[in-house]
């Protein structure tokens, strides 16, 4: 198993604390923006982090103090050239994005400034969000001629509905830290979103880690679905549960009014 701070990248930077893994954009001259090295990049931090049991949580974060990712590389983007390269990028970006959303572990984004365009869509990839007071939030492509690509307009309509959305996609809008937490686009904004994330991550890793795996897959497969698929879903998810050691521990240390100490079994 290769120790996640051994990784070399060029765009990212991949810590571990115990079980906590923190994954840092690292492109300050492009306030972090999203090249094709990036994404790529993106793309073995989370195969490296599936790989590694000891990893219960990740929290995905911006290096420096001005964004969290300020999009896609418009510089790049600016050299795209036809509908198929087109499609081809917005594909690989979905994939990325899809890979940290299905992560089975709680993820946290720590957004410390700027999340736009792509970078809002990574956001938007992670369980939880939490922003820093100066924080801005938004969909702007269409200021580019272009339509969210990486996601964008299917997870931000699926969590704070499709009014909202357009509202912010039609409009390119950045929207700050306390309008995004009235809405329900971010969880919590905090002074410092690294030590709020590690504080949620840190709640949630009290719990047993097959059931939180299990409580993102149900709720992701139900968002797709009708509410009597995604019912069936739950139903059998449930009984997996039911047959876990976690379970049996859980519910004896309840009764025993002791703290549960899951094995993740
Ligand atoms: C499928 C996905 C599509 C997309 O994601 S499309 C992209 C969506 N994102 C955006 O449209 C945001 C683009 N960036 C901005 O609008 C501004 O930046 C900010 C409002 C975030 C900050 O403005 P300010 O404080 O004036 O800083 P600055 O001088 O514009 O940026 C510092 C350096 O960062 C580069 N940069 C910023 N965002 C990007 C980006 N998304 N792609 C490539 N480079 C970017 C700039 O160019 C500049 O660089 P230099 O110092 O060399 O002039």
């Amino acid at each position: 198993m290769t120790m996640l701070d051994e990784i070399e990248f060029r765009n990212l930077q991949l810590d571990q604390h115990g079980p906590i893994a923190v994954l840092t954009v690292t492109r300050p001259k492009a306030l972090n923006a999203l090249n094709a090295d990036t994404l790529n990049e993106l793309s073995q931090a989370v195969e490296a982090v599936i790989e590694n049991p000891e990893v219960g949580a990740l929290i995905v974060t911006g290096g420096g103090d001005r964004a969290f990712v300020a999009g896609a590389d418009i510089q790049e983007l600016s050299q795209l050239d036809g509908v198929y390269a087109g499609r081809e990028l917005a594909l690989a970006g979905q994939d990325v994005m899809h890979s940290v959303a299905s992560l089975p572990i709680p993820v946290i984004a720590a957004i410390n400034g700027f999340a736009l365009g792509g970078g809002l869509e990574l956001a938007l990839a992670c369980d939880v969000r939490v922003a820093s007071p100066n924080a801005k939030l938004g969909l702007p492509e269409v200021s580019l001629g272009l339509i969210p690509g990486f996601g964008g307009t299917q997870r931000l309509a699926r969590l704070v509905g499709s009014g909202r959305a357009l509202d912010m996609m039609l409009t390119a809008r950045q929207v700050g830290a306390e309008e995004a937490l009235g809405m329900g686009l971010v969880n919590y904004v905090a002074d410092d979103p690294l030590t709020r994330a590690r504080e949620v991550a840190e709640q949630m890793l009290r719990n047993a880690p097959i059931a939180l795996s299990l409580v993102k897959e149900a709720v992701r497969r139900g968002l797709d679905t009708s509410l009597e698929a995604g019912l069936e879903v739950e139903a059998d998810l449930f009984g997996m549960t039911v047959a876990t050691q976690d379970f049996r521990e859980g519910t004896a240390a309840f009764l025993a009014k002791r703290r549960a100490a899951f094995q993740g079994e």
